[in-house]
């Protein structure tokens, strides 16, 4: 199994390190091909063209910007399923349904992992008896968001679809909790200089009862917007796609 990744930066790199976990031979491809080559040594292959890179991959992990989303994903679900980390660049509807569209005629198929949060398998259920409420409320250190202020600021109240517009490599995970519950979630992104820790909560009301889920997670060293979980996650969607299963666990 060739396992091909767009994105040398902090998440590629951790893909990199569990390589032998994985069981895959692995190619890289990043607009700073010397980032890959870092990553790599002698371990792996190093693509500085898009199309040479997307020649036999059996499957392409997205760990790189919503805008590499944009601009790779309609080739890639051409030839092969696509692990996409960059959710919000699926908030937009019509790239949305032409990638749908594409992965429907070629065979292939999007995968979201959980990433940064967790309770998405209980809000997938939930959708089944209807859901009236979604709201995710994220806090970072003001070094992750970008912006410098000295008391706890809510910087942003509003949709989930203008949420990932205005931080768009900081609340993917908004993303992720719209698509799972099929409706746009309600978003409040708040920095917060005495926190040292992504925190991101997540409440849902629905007609099978209501879900609170907190999860506080340390940043990667790398990429303090980053957190290690979405990483991790990562690693565990691909031991689930590259690796025969014998049971699995969860919706
Ligand atoms: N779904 C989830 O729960 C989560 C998703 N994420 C997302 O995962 C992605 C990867 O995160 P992380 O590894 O920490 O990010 P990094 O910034 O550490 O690494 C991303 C790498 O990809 C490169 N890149 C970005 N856009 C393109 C492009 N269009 N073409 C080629 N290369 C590109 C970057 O270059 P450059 O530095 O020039 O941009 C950088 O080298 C990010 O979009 C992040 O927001 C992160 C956390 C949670
Ligand atoms: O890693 C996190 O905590 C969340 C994040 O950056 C994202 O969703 O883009």
């Amino acid at each position: 199994m060739r396992l091909c990744v767009i994105g040398c930066g902090n998440v590629g790199r951790l893909v990199a390190k569990n390589r032998g976990v994985l069981g895959v031979s692995l190619k890289f491809f990043d607009r700073h091909p010397e980032r890959c080559f870092e990553v790599c040594k002698d371990d792996c292959e190093v693509s500085t063209s898009f199309d040479e890179f997307l020649e036999g991959c059996d499957l392409v992990v997205e760990a790189a910007s919503p805008e590499a989303v944009r601009q790779y994903a309609p080739q890639v679900l051409r030839k092969a399923d696509m692990v996409v980390l960059s959710v919000g660049a699926l908030m937009d509807k019509e790239l949305y349904g032409r990638l749908l569209r594409i992965a429907e005629n070629y065979g292939t198929s999007i995968v979201v992992p959980s990433g940064a949060v967790a309770g998405i398998d209980a809000i997938k259920a939930l959708k089944n008896a209807g859901i009236e409420e979604v709201q995710v409320i994220t806090t970072k250190n003001p070094k992750a968001l970008g912006v410098n202020v000295e008391e706890k600021t809510v910087l942003f109240e509003g949709p989930a679809s203008e949420a990932v517009k205005r931080f768009p490599t900081n609340v993917n995970v908004v993303a992720t909790v719209s698509l799972a519950a099929g409706k746009e979630a309600t978003v409040k992104v708040v920095a917060d200089p005495s926190v040292d820790k992504n925190v991101h909560e997540i409440r849902v009301k629905s007609k099978a009862g209501e879900l609170y889920v907190k999860v506080t997670n340390v940043p990667s060293p790398d990429n303090p917007k980053t957190s290690l979980l979405a990483a991790l996650s990562l690693i565990e969607t691909l031991k689930e796609l590259v690796k025969k299963q014998r049971i699995r666990i969860g919706t």
